[in-house]
């Protein structure tokens, strides 16, 4: 049985978060576990990627707890939440941080070297990433080269080379065809069910049923149950 089978691996409990003038996020409470596809929506400036970004350990909250498999992180300093992110954690941000000079698949293949993976091993991830994104017949392109949507499934396929068990996707289909769209959703439930990672979400999409075990709504500060506000 998988050590953290009945623990949440991210709790939020009663975070906020003030940015300049802005009080964001005003008690935020939400958890995600091993095997759950969590959504949460918002309109445009809400905070949700300030809420993405204190989940993937990238920000710290003003006030409120941040348990990371059943750990207070709120404490600790920032080489330790480096290592916590490396290891555990994939984090898509919204301008997907990819490397000019380095092709997709040295992209992709970038934390998997910093996180000391053999070559095998790292060939064989990258390769996996990038069928499960459809995009293999990018690995010798620049960035400089592709797409916005296409950058954008790059940047989820380095994500989830990682293996990681918390996978924190910020925006990740709003620069996404449908048909794309619908393969990155179907992708993280899939990963999800399969056992191997939590997966949250933010989006716009105030509109599109997901198959997520939990469809949430950021608003005004608080994280509400989307059918709550139906
Ligand atoms: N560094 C900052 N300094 C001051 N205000 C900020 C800063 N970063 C974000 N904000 C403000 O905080 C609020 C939330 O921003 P955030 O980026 O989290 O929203 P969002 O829901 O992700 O928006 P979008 O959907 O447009 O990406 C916005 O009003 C934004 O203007």
């Amino acid at each position: 049985m998988s050590p953290w089978t009945d623990e949440p691996v991210l709790v939020l409990e009663g975070v906020s978060k003030t940015l300049g003038n802005t009080r964001v996020l005003k008690g935020a409470s939400l958890s995600v576990a091993v095997g759950e596809f969590v959504v949460v929506r918002g309109k445009s400036g809400v905070g949700k990627s300030t809420l993405a970004r204190i989940a993937a350990l990238m920000l710290k909250p003003d006030s409120g707890r941040v348990l990371f498999r059943g750990v207070d992180v709120t404490g600790l300093g920032d080489s330790g939440l480096s290592q916590v992110r490396l290891k555990y954690i994939g984090y898509v941000d919204q301008f997907f941080s990819l490397i000019d000079s380095y092709t997709v698949y040295e992209n992709v293949e970038l934390p998997l070297r910093i996180m000391g993976l053999p070559e095998k091993e790292r060939r064989r991830r990258v390769a996996d990433a990038l069928r499960l994104l459809e995009i293999e017949e990018l690995a010798g392109s620049l960035p400089g080269e592709l797409s916005g949507g296409q950058r954008q499934r790059v940047a989820i396929a380095r994500a989830i080379a990682k293996r990681p068990v918390l996978l924190v996707a910020d925006e990740p289909t709003s620069n996404l065809d449908n048909y794309s769209e619908a393969l990155v959703v179907s992708l993280f439930r899939r990963l999800a069910a399969e056992g191997r990672v939590a997966v949250l979400m933010t989006t716009t999409d105030l509109v599109t049923d997901f198959p997520a075990d939990r469809d949430m709504v950021l608003l005004d500060g608080r994280i509400v149950e989307r059918a709550a506000i139906r």
